[in-house]
């Protein structure tokens, strides 16, 4: 495995007993996340998912909450601010927002692996104010100028 970064985690009182994100296999890029609540969620609906952690991301970093894909295929499950953001400086509960888009309600049980959360480099920017911006030959052209969906050519 490579080189890790140490992140501080706190167990919250209702995180008790639950297991820390965790890598599922060497090679995964985020560590599952468990719910630390049972629920169900409607069709359509949507719920900030309790985890019972806290963080304290390093300067200079982010955590991503992701969905997990089976969860999105089988079930219609997703995060819809996805990636979710948590700050460095959050001190809050990691909490998943999840939505039902499926046609069944979906039942989550305490200790499910509910997302998955990637921990990130940020670079930040700041402004350098112009009049004039560079010339390219894409210029103001987006949101398909290039073509539609079918083959290039
Ligand atoms: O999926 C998420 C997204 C955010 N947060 C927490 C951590 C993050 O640092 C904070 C603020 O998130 P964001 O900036 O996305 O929300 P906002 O609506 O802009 O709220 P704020 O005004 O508090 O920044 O909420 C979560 O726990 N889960
Ligand atoms: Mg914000």
């Amino acid at each position: 495995m490579s080189d890790t970064v140490p992140v501080r985690i706190k167990r919250l009182p209702h995180g008790e007993g639950l297991e820390l994100p965790r890598y599922a296999t060497d090679g995964a890029a985020g560590m599952d996340v468990v719910a630390a609540e049972d629920l169900t969620l409607a069709p359509g609906a949507r719920h900030a998912v309790a985890t019972g952690l806290a963080l304290a991301i390093p300067p200079g970093y982010e955590v991503q909450v992701r969905p997990r894909s089976g969860l999105a295929l089988k079930h219609g499950i997703s995060v819809p601010n996805a990636p979710g953001t948590i700050d460095s400086d959050y001190r809050g509960e990691l909490k998943v927002i999840l939505i039902n888009h499926g046609n069944e309600p979906f039942a989550i049980t305490r200790g499910d692996r509910v997302a998955q959360i990637v921990l990130a480099p940020v670079t930040r920017a700041s402004w350098d104010e112009v009049k004039d911006l560079d010339q390219t030959a894409r210029g103001a052209g987006g949101f398909g100028s290039t073509g539609g969906h079918a083959a290039l050519g």
